[in-house]
């Protein structure tokens, strides 16, 4: 079984997604599940969200280890380490400091990683990252409010995070195919090379590269980068999607804290649209709880079948005025602000009735799923590249979109939180939860495994399991 740890909740429906797009039957964790609890029978896949992209490192490697620890003790054998494929971190962390506690761990030989991620734009080459062709350092995120990359070099990125030695896996080998690239691995093991940064441009380096590292204890990367790997899987046989929406009638609302130039594109497609917009200030005002409490006077005073769309909660702003706000409250605190502020306001909507969430930003999505108590996930289809609908495994009867900050199209947050009238239901379907991961030993199928013919349907399309909710009407409090 292959174990993912991801170092933020995007980024692990990303990952999560590709292994199951990969067809590997895949189950997602917020953060390190309970010891009694073991992936489901029939699983090839476990992955772990960790919300430690910002924590400080001592703290991010613990986590990591704990993780690792889980996963070892429930049969995995081949661990992948999902970092940003934007390379997200700062000088002090925290892909390094992680990548070597795993590796030491493992007791791992060189470990081959790249951030290549051809699906979102990310590829690799001579060891520099582009985003859409443009150097990272030029792309948007250099003015990410957190960890702003002003770097493209990857090595000297990664060097700045560990003591180990670092090298490229040039492109040239890479398209020389898997022999090239496994005698580059075993060439670097005998020089006490730690790491090889693989150049990736497309989908086919990722496999060779998958295939390379077939038998590997310990590879890393973004998303691109697991996919190869679990073609690489023996076995996995593709796992047709619930094609149904299930969940599209649902009331919706938006949560945005990515300040990423594409979500507030998709901010500003909704205010387009007319949708209700409030925005959360933290510098007007600093009290977490008070500032959740005015965001959820405001939804309780929208009218009722409010003709305007699912609502949208946003702290999104632009670069400039996000400085100004980093420099009013100090970047730590204003997110720490903002992100305590979203976890109560993503409960409070829950609360009145809301069951579909579509949260943007990593840091973001974690506060909802925390503040939720979700624990588990299936993975649903995909909403856009690299975003699955999740559907929790035990708390509320939500499904949630959890969106990574640059991930989606323009009009992404627009078509999915799009209002009921926009989505019927199917006739006689009934939205239905999967069963409950939560509980201490094996479950199941969830809902995502191909039906075979004879086999019983799914929840949801036969007699209801213990979970079913009641059919989407509208619940009492939700707006739109
Ligand atoms: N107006 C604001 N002022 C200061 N900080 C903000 C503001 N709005 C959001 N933030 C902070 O910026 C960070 C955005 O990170 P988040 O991970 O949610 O988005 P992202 O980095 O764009 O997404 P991803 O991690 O998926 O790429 C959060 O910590 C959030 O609290
Ligand atoms: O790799 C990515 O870009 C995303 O999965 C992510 O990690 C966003 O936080």
């Amino acid at each position: 079984m292959l174990g993912v740890i991801a170092d933020d909740v995007t980024g692990a429906g990303d990952v999560a997604l590709a292994l199951r797009e990969s067809g590997l039957r895949t189950v997602l964790y917020f953060g390190v599940p309970g010891a009694d609890v073991a992936p489901p029978d029939g699983h090839e896949a476990v992955v772990v969200a960790l919300k430690s992209r910002m924590a400080a490192p001592a703290h991010a490697v613990a986590e990591s280890l704990a993780a690792l620890e889980h996963l070892r003790e429930h049969g995995v054998r081949q661990v992948y380490f999902k970092f940003c494929s934007t390379f997200d971190s700062t000088p002090d962390g925290n892909i390094g400091p992680v990548l070597d506690a795993l590796a030491d761990a493992l007791d791992a030989p060189a470990v081959l990683l790249t951030p290549s991620s051809p699906q979102h734009g990310r590829t690799q080459y001579e060891g520099r990252l582009f985003v859409n062709g443009v150097p990272l350092a030029e792309s948007p995120m250099r003015h990410h409010p957190v960890t702003p990359m002003t770097d493209s070099s990857l090595p000297r990125l990664l060097r700045a995070q560990t003591d180990q030695p670092v090298e490229v896996v040039r492109w040239g080998t890479v398209r020389a195919g898997v022999e090239a690239v496994r005698a580059a691995l075993t060439d670097a093991t005998a020089r006490g090379v730690r790491y090889l940064l693989a150049d990736a441009l497309d989908e086919d380096d990722l496999r060779t590269l998958g295939l390379a590292t077939a038998d590997a204890p310990l590879t890393a990367g973004a998303a691109g980068l697991a996919g190869g790997l679990a073609h690489a899987v023996p076995g996995g046989a593709p796992a047709p999607y619930d094609e149904v929406e299930p969940l599209a009638t649902w009331p919706a609302a938006v949560l945005a804290g990515s300040c990423s130039a594409r979500t507030l594109q998709q901010l500003d497609a909704l205010r387009a649209q007319g949708r209700p917009l409030h925005r959360l200030d933290p510098v007007a005002e600093p009290d977490p709880a008070t500032l959740a409490g005015h965001a959820l006077d405001w939804y309780d005073a929208l009218p009722p079948g409010s003709p305007h769309g699912a609502p949208v909660l946003h702290s999104s702003v632009e670069p400039d005025e996000l400085r100004a706000v980093q420099r009013a409250l100090g970047a730590e605190r204003a997110a720490a602000v903002l992100e305590e502020a979203t976890g109560r306001i993503a409960a409070g909507l829950a609360s009145r009735g809301v069951r579909r969430i579509i949260a943007a930003g990593g840091e973001t999505s974690g506060s909802v799923v925390t503040a939720l108590g979700i624990t588990g996930a299936w993975i649903g289809r995909a909403g856009a590249p690299g975003v699955p609908w999740i559907h929790p495994t035990s708390g509320p009867d939500i499904t949630l979109l959890l969106k990574s900050g640059n991930f989606g199209a323009p009009d992404f947050l627009v078509r999915a939180s799009a209002a009921p009238r926009d989505h019927p239901l199917p006739q006689g379907h009934s939205p239905s939860r999967p069963p409950d991961l939560s509980a201490p030993t094996h479950h199941s199928s969830p809902p995502h495994h191909a039906p075979a013919p004879a086999a019983p349907a799914p929840p949801g399309r036969s007699a209801p399991p213990p979970h079913t909710p009641s059919p989407p009407s509208r619940p009492q409090g939700a707006r739109p």
